[in-house]
Protein backbone atom coordinates (compact mmCIF):
# COMPACT_ATOMS: atom_id res chain seq x y z
CA UNK A 1 0.00 0.00 0.00
CA UNK A 2 0.99 3.54 -0.82
CA UNK A 3 2.57 5.83 2.05
CA UNK A 4 1.74 9.39 1.86
CA UNK A 5 2.93 11.76 4.75
CA UNK A 6 1.92 15.23 6.09
CA UNK A 7 3.69 17.64 7.90
CA UNK A 8 3.06 21.53 8.89
CA UNK A 9 5.29 24.00 8.30
CA UNK A 10 6.11 28.02 8.67
CA UNK A 11 3.57 29.88 11.37
CA UNK A 12 0.35 27.48 11.85
CA UNK A 13 -2.97 28.85 10.89
CA UNK A 14 -6.68 27.87 11.95
CA UNK A 15 -7.57 25.61 9.77
CA UNK A 16 -4.75 23.02 9.44
CA UNK A 17 -6.75 20.55 12.18
CA UNK A 18 -9.40 20.11 9.28
CA UNK A 19 -6.83 19.60 7.05
CA UNK A 20 -5.10 16.67 8.98
CA UNK A 21 -8.82 15.68 9.45
CA UNK A 22 -9.53 15.14 6.19
CA UNK A 23 -6.06 14.08 5.04
CA UNK A 24 -6.38 10.96 7.30
CA UNK A 25 -10.29 10.60 6.27
CA UNK A 26 -9.57 11.10 2.29
CA UNK A 27 -6.30 8.92 2.37
CA UNK A 28 -7.66 6.04 3.40
CA UNK A 29 -10.32 5.91 1.58
CA UNK A 30 -8.51 5.58 -1.54
CA UNK A 31 -6.50 2.78 0.03
CA UNK A 32 -2.89 4.86 1.30
CA UNK A 33 -1.63 4.86 4.24
CA UNK A 34 -1.75 7.92 5.99
CA UNK A 35 1.38 9.57 8.24
CA UNK A 36 2.23 12.23 10.18
CA UNK A 37 5.12 13.81 10.47
CA UNK A 38 5.38 16.12 13.82
CA UNK A 39 7.18 19.00 14.17
CA UNK A 40 7.45 20.67 10.68
CA UNK A 41 11.04 20.06 8.66
CA UNK A 42 12.76 19.34 12.55
CA UNK A 43 10.33 16.25 13.09
CA UNK A 44 11.53 15.23 9.30
CA UNK A 45 15.18 15.66 9.94
CA UNK A 46 14.98 13.81 13.60
CA UNK A 47 12.35 11.08 12.20
CA UNK A 48 9.35 12.40 13.93
CA UNK A 49 7.16 10.43 11.23
CA UNK A 50 4.15 8.00 12.88
CA UNK A 51 1.57 6.28 11.61
CA UNK A 52 -1.43 8.56 11.28
CA UNK A 53 -4.55 6.89 12.76
CA UNK A 54 -8.43 7.96 13.16
CA UNK A 55 -8.04 8.43 16.40
CA UNK A 56 -5.59 11.04 16.13
CA UNK A 57 -7.92 13.46 14.17
CA UNK A 58 -11.40 13.03 15.64
CA UNK A 59 -12.71 15.85 17.48
CA UNK A 60 -9.75 18.14 16.91
CA UNK A 61 -11.83 20.32 13.57
CA UNK A 62 -12.82 22.84 16.01
CA UNK A 63 -9.06 23.34 17.22
CA UNK A 64 -6.67 26.19 15.84
CA UNK A 65 -3.25 25.45 15.65
CA UNK A 66 -1.93 21.90 14.24
CA UNK A 67 -1.66 18.82 16.84
CA UNK A 68 1.09 17.55 14.44
CA UNK A 69 2.76 20.74 15.40
CA UNK A 70 5.14 23.06 13.21
CA UNK A 71 8.58 24.61 13.04
CA UNK A 72 11.01 27.16 11.36
CA UNK A 73 14.13 25.22 10.67
CA UNK A 74 17.62 26.34 10.02
CA UNK A 75 19.10 22.85 9.63
CA UNK A 76 16.78 22.53 6.50
CA UNK A 77 18.46 25.01 5.28
CA UNK A 78 21.32 22.90 5.08
CA UNK A 79 21.65 19.70 2.11
CA UNK A 80 22.77 17.77 4.92
CA UNK A 81 20.12 17.93 6.62
CA UNK A 82 17.93 17.66 3.83
CA UNK A 83 19.21 13.99 3.05
CA UNK A 84 18.52 13.04 6.02
CA UNK A 85 15.47 13.70 5.68
CA UNK A 86 15.12 12.10 2.31
CA UNK A 87 16.49 8.73 4.46
CA UNK A 88 13.75 8.99 7.09
CA UNK A 89 11.38 9.18 4.25
CA UNK A 90 12.48 6.34 2.17
CA UNK A 91 12.82 4.52 5.78
CA UNK A 92 9.47 4.37 6.16
CA UNK A 93 8.91 3.36 2.55
CA UNK A 94 7.09 6.87 1.86
CA UNK A 95 6.94 8.37 -1.55
CA UNK A 96 4.56 11.46 -0.98
CA UNK A 97 4.84 14.57 1.23
CA UNK A 98 1.83 17.16 1.71
CA UNK A 99 2.97 20.29 3.06
CA UNK A 100 1.08 22.59 4.56
CA UNK A 101 3.19 26.07 4.96
CA UNK A 102 3.70 29.25 3.31
CA UNK A 103 6.46 30.16 0.09
CA UNK A 104 9.46 29.58 2.39
CA UNK A 105 8.37 26.15 3.13
CA UNK A 106 7.90 25.58 -0.60
CA UNK A 107 11.46 27.08 -1.62
CA UNK A 108 12.81 24.57 1.05
CA UNK A 109 10.09 21.45 -0.46
CA UNK A 110 11.70 22.56 -3.93
CA UNK A 111 15.18 21.80 -2.72
CA UNK A 112 14.52 18.26 -1.00
CA UNK A 113 12.32 16.95 -4.52
CA UNK A 114 15.65 18.20 -6.62
CA UNK A 115 17.64 16.25 -3.89
CA UNK A 116 15.54 13.64 -4.13
CA UNK A 117 12.69 10.95 -6.18
CA UNK A 118 9.81 12.45 -3.58
CA UNK A 119 6.81 13.59 -4.81
CA UNK A 120 5.49 16.29 -3.46
CA UNK A 121 1.96 18.97 -3.19
CA UNK A 122 1.92 22.22 -1.32
CA UNK A 123 -1.16 23.30 0.29
CA UNK A 124 -0.91 27.27 0.89
CA UNK A 125 -1.24 28.05 4.53
CA UNK A 126 -0.40 31.14 6.35
CA UNK A 127 -2.11 34.04 7.51
CA UNK A 128 -0.11 36.29 5.47
CA UNK A 129 -1.80 35.46 2.29
CA UNK A 130 1.68 36.20 0.48
CA UNK A 131 1.89 32.98 -1.63
CA UNK A 132 1.70 33.67 -5.37
CA UNK A 133 -0.47 32.06 -8.02
CA UNK A 134 -3.28 31.57 -5.84
CA UNK A 135 -5.62 34.14 -4.60
CA UNK A 136 -6.58 31.79 -0.96
CA UNK A 137 -4.09 30.58 1.88
CA UNK A 138 -5.70 28.48 4.50
CA UNK A 139 -6.26 30.94 7.88
CA UNK A 140 -6.26 34.19 6.16
CA UNK A 141 -10.46 34.08 6.83
CA UNK A 142 -9.94 33.16 10.71
CA UNK A 143 -7.40 35.44 10.69
CA UNK A 144 -9.23 38.40 9.51
CA UNK A 145 -12.17 37.81 11.71
CA UNK A 146 -10.23 37.59 14.94
CA UNK A 147 -8.64 40.90 13.41
CA UNK A 148 -12.41 42.18 12.59
CA UNK A 149 -13.08 41.40 16.37
CA UNK A 150 -10.50 43.07 17.88
CA UNK A 151 -11.09 46.27 15.31
CA UNK A 152 -14.86 46.10 17.02
CA UNK A 153 -14.06 46.07 20.39
CA UNK A 154 -11.19 48.78 19.74
CA UNK A 155 -14.07 50.76 18.36
CA UNK A 156 -16.24 51.04 21.61
CA UNK A 157 -13.44 52.02 23.84
CA UNK A 158 -11.96 54.42 21.03
CA UNK A 159 -15.20 56.35 20.81
CA UNK A 160 -15.79 56.22 24.60
CA UNK A 161 -12.99 57.96 25.49
CA UNK A 162 -12.14 60.11 22.32
CA UNK A 163 -9.11 58.27 21.34
CA UNK A 164 -7.03 57.77 18.27
CA UNK A 165 -5.98 54.05 18.06
CA UNK A 166 -2.90 52.54 16.18
CA UNK A 167 -3.72 48.59 15.53
CA UNK A 168 -0.40 46.41 14.24
CA UNK A 169 -1.44 43.70 12.07
CA UNK A 170 0.45 40.81 11.22
CA UNK A 171 1.37 39.94 7.79
CA UNK A 172 5.44 39.86 7.23
CA UNK A 173 5.84 42.08 4.10
CA UNK A 174 3.06 41.89 2.71
CA UNK A 175 -0.33 44.36 3.35
CA UNK A 176 -2.87 42.03 2.49
CA UNK A 177 -4.15 41.56 6.11
CA UNK A 178 -4.31 45.07 6.89
CA UNK A 179 -5.67 46.42 4.16
CA UNK A 180 -8.94 44.01 4.03
CA UNK A 181 -9.20 44.27 8.17
CA UNK A 182 -9.14 48.32 7.27
CA UNK A 183 -11.76 47.95 4.68
CA UNK A 184 -13.79 45.80 6.69
CA UNK A 185 -13.49 46.98 9.92
CA UNK A 186 -14.22 50.60 8.82
CA UNK A 187 -11.11 52.44 10.19
CA UNK A 188 -10.54 56.02 9.43
CA UNK A 189 -6.60 55.14 8.28
CA UNK A 190 -4.78 52.08 6.84
CA UNK A 191 -0.96 51.96 5.91
CA UNK A 192 0.59 48.68 3.98
CA UNK A 193 3.57 48.46 2.08
CA UNK A 194 1.87 48.42 -1.35
CA UNK A 195 0.63 51.75 -1.24
CA UNK A 196 2.54 55.10 -0.65
CA UNK A 197 1.19 57.58 1.79
CA UNK A 198 1.20 61.07 2.43
CA UNK A 199 0.41 62.02 6.21
CA UNK A 200 0.04 65.87 5.44
CA UNK A 201 -3.04 64.48 3.27
CA UNK A 202 -4.46 62.32 6.18
CA UNK A 203 -4.12 65.41 8.72
CA UNK A 204 -6.01 67.49 6.39
CA UNK A 205 -8.73 65.58 6.41
CA UNK A 206 -8.72 64.33 10.31
CA UNK A 207 -9.09 68.23 10.98
CA UNK A 208 -11.87 68.58 8.69
CA UNK A 209 -13.73 65.62 10.43
CA UNK A 210 -12.73 66.59 13.50
CA UNK A 211 -13.94 70.16 12.80
CA UNK A 212 -17.19 68.24 12.14
CA UNK A 213 -17.78 66.54 14.96
CA UNK A 214 -15.58 63.22 14.60
CA UNK A 215 -13.79 62.60 18.36
CA UNK A 216 -11.53 59.44 17.85
CA UNK A 217 -9.73 57.76 14.81
CA UNK A 218 -8.94 53.97 14.48
CA UNK A 219 -6.00 53.69 12.06
CA UNK A 220 -4.57 50.09 10.89
CA UNK A 221 -0.74 49.66 10.08
CA UNK A 222 0.92 46.65 8.84
CA UNK A 223 3.31 45.65 10.85
CA UNK A 224 6.27 45.03 7.73
CA UNK A 225 5.95 49.36 7.83
CA UNK A 226 7.87 49.43 11.77
CA UNK A 227 5.47 52.56 12.06
CA UNK A 228 3.43 52.19 14.78
CA UNK A 229 4.82 54.01 17.54
CA UNK A 230 5.63 56.88 14.74
CA UNK A 231 2.01 56.83 13.91
CA UNK A 232 0.98 56.81 17.66
CA UNK A 233 2.87 60.05 18.30
CA UNK A 234 1.87 61.63 14.86
CA UNK A 235 -1.88 61.38 16.07
CA UNK A 236 -0.68 63.17 19.52
CA UNK A 237 1.65 65.34 18.39
CA UNK A 238 -0.17 66.95 15.13
CA UNK A 239 -3.94 66.02 15.34
CA UNK A 240 -3.89 66.50 19.08
CA UNK A 241 -5.52 63.36 20.39
CA UNK A 242 -4.42 61.00 23.40
CA UNK A 243 -3.07 58.17 21.63
CA UNK A 244 -3.05 54.16 22.23
CA UNK A 245 -1.65 51.27 20.42
CA UNK A 246 -2.42 47.65 20.20
CA UNK A 247 -0.40 45.01 18.74
CA UNK A 248 -2.78 42.41 17.65
CA UNK A 249 0.60 39.57 17.12
CA UNK A 250 0.03 35.68 17.40
CA UNK A 251 -3.58 36.51 18.66
CA UNK A 252 -4.51 36.54 14.56
CA UNK A 253 -2.69 32.92 13.97
CA UNK A 254 -5.05 30.86 16.82
CA UNK A 255 -8.72 30.76 17.77
CA UNK A 256 -11.87 28.42 16.47
CA UNK A 257 -11.23 27.87 12.23
CA UNK A 258 -14.37 29.63 10.68
CA UNK A 259 -16.57 27.62 8.48
CA UNK A 260 -14.69 29.28 5.44
CA UNK A 261 -11.11 27.35 6.26
CA UNK A 262 -12.64 24.40 7.63
CA UNK A 263 -14.49 23.46 4.35
CA UNK A 264 -11.13 25.22 2.00
CA UNK A 265 -8.84 22.98 4.19
CA UNK A 266 -11.12 20.09 3.35
CA UNK A 267 -11.31 21.17 -0.54
CA UNK A 268 -7.20 22.11 -0.48
CA UNK A 269 -6.55 18.79 0.73
CA UNK A 270 -8.85 16.54 -1.51
CA UNK A 271 -7.35 18.74 -4.34
CA UNK A 272 -3.96 17.61 -2.92
CA UNK A 273 -4.43 13.56 -2.35
CA UNK A 274 -6.03 14.09 -6.31
CA UNK A 275 -3.37 15.59 -7.69
CA UNK A 276 -0.89 13.17 -6.56
CA UNK A 277 -2.79 10.20 -7.24
CA UNK A 278 -3.36 11.92 -10.81
CA UNK A 279 0.96 11.84 -10.99
CA UNK A 280 1.96 15.45 -9.84
CA UNK A 281 4.81 15.51 -8.53
CA UNK A 282 6.45 19.13 -7.45
CA UNK A 283 2.85 20.90 -7.74
CA UNK A 284 1.17 23.38 -5.14
CA UNK A 285 -2.66 23.74 -4.95
CA UNK A 286 -3.64 26.94 -5.88
CA UNK A 287 -7.38 28.52 -5.39
CA UNK A 288 -8.38 30.79 -8.08
CA UNK A 289 -11.89 31.98 -9.47
CA UNK A 290 -13.55 29.59 -7.60
CA UNK A 291 -11.77 26.56 -8.24
CA UNK A 292 -8.11 24.78 -7.41
CA UNK A 293 -5.45 23.78 -9.93
CA UNK A 294 -1.87 22.66 -9.84
CA UNK A 295 0.86 24.66 -10.62
CA UNK A 296 4.24 23.41 -10.39
CA UNK A 297 6.26 24.78 -7.33
CA UNK A 298 8.81 26.75 -9.32
CA UNK A 299 6.42 28.81 -10.64
CA UNK A 300 5.15 29.59 -6.90
CA UNK A 301 7.75 29.91 -4.44
CA UNK A 302 10.06 31.96 -6.38
CA UNK A 303 7.33 34.52 -7.32
CA UNK A 304 6.52 37.62 -5.55
CA UNK A 305 2.43 37.99 -4.68
CA UNK A 306 1.05 41.14 -4.96
CA UNK A 307 -2.54 42.07 -3.81
CA UNK A 308 -4.88 42.72 -6.74
CA UNK A 309 -5.49 46.18 -8.39
CA UNK A 310 -9.05 46.35 -7.20
CA UNK A 311 -8.65 46.19 -3.75
CA UNK A 312 -5.16 47.92 -3.40
CA UNK A 313 -7.67 50.85 -5.50
CA UNK A 314 -9.63 50.71 -2.31
CA UNK A 315 -6.64 51.35 0.13
CA UNK A 316 -5.80 54.36 -2.02
CA UNK A 317 -8.95 56.45 -1.29
CA UNK A 318 -7.84 56.45 2.49
CA UNK A 319 -5.81 59.37 2.26
CA UNK A 320 -7.90 61.53 0.04
N1 LIG B 1 15.62 28.79 0.70
C1 LIG B 1 15.32 27.81 1.53
N2 LIG B 1 15.98 26.62 1.46
C2 LIG B 1 15.68 25.59 2.30
N3 LIG B 1 14.73 25.65 3.24
C3 LIG B 1 14.04 26.79 3.36
C4 LIG B 1 14.29 27.93 2.52
N4 LIG B 1 13.44 28.92 2.88
C5 LIG B 1 12.70 28.42 3.91
N5 LIG B 1 13.05 27.14 4.19
C6 LIG B 1 12.52 26.28 5.26
O1 LIG B 1 11.13 26.51 5.40
C7 LIG B 1 10.87 26.85 6.77
C8 LIG B 1 9.64 27.71 6.83
O2 LIG B 1 9.89 28.91 6.13
P1 LIG B 1 9.38 30.31 6.71
O3 LIG B 1 9.84 30.44 8.11
O4 LIG B 1 9.79 31.34 5.72
O5 LIG B 1 7.81 30.15 6.79
P2 LIG B 1 6.72 30.03 5.65
O6 LIG B 1 6.66 28.65 5.14
O7 LIG B 1 6.97 31.11 4.63
O8 LIG B 1 5.38 30.28 6.47
P3 LIG B 1 4.82 31.64 7.07
O9 LIG B 1 4.40 32.48 5.89
O10 LIG B 1 3.68 31.21 7.88
O11 LIG B 1 5.90 32.28 7.86
C9 LIG B 1 12.15 27.50 7.24
O12 LIG B 1 12.26 27.50 8.64
C10 LIG B 1 13.19 26.61 6.58
O13 LIG B 1 13.34 25.42 7.30
O1 LIG C 1 5.70 33.17 14.89
P1 LIG C 1 6.93 33.94 14.56
O2 LIG C 1 8.09 33.09 14.25
O3 LIG C 1 7.18 34.99 15.59
O4 LIG C 1 6.67 34.70 13.19
C1 LIG C 1 5.82 35.78 13.05
C2 LIG C 1 5.55 35.93 11.58
O5 LIG C 1 4.84 34.79 11.13
C3 LIG C 1 3.61 35.18 10.57
O6 LIG C 1 2.62 35.13 11.57
C4 LIG C 1 3.23 34.22 9.48
O7 LIG C 1 4.17 34.29 8.45
C5 LIG C 1 3.86 36.62 10.11
O8 LIG C 1 2.69 37.35 9.90
C6 LIG C 1 4.70 37.14 11.23
O9 LIG C 1 5.51 38.21 10.80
Amino acid sequence: MQKIAILCSGGDVSGMNAALKRFVEYTQAKGFMPYFIYDGFEGLIDNKIVRAKYSDVAGIITRGGTVIRSSRSERFMEKSYRLRAIDNLHSHDISSVIVLGGDGSFKGMQKLIQESNICFSGIPATIDNDIAGTEYCLGVDTALNIIKNAIDAVRDTASSFSRAFVIETMGRECGYLALVSALTGGVEMCLIPEIPYNLDNYKKRFMKEMKEGRSYFIAVVSEALKKSDMILEWFEKEIGMESRKVVLGHTQRGGNPTVNDRLMAYRFVTSAIDGLIAGERSSVVCYNDGGFSHKDIGEIAFEKYTICTDLLKLGMEYEK
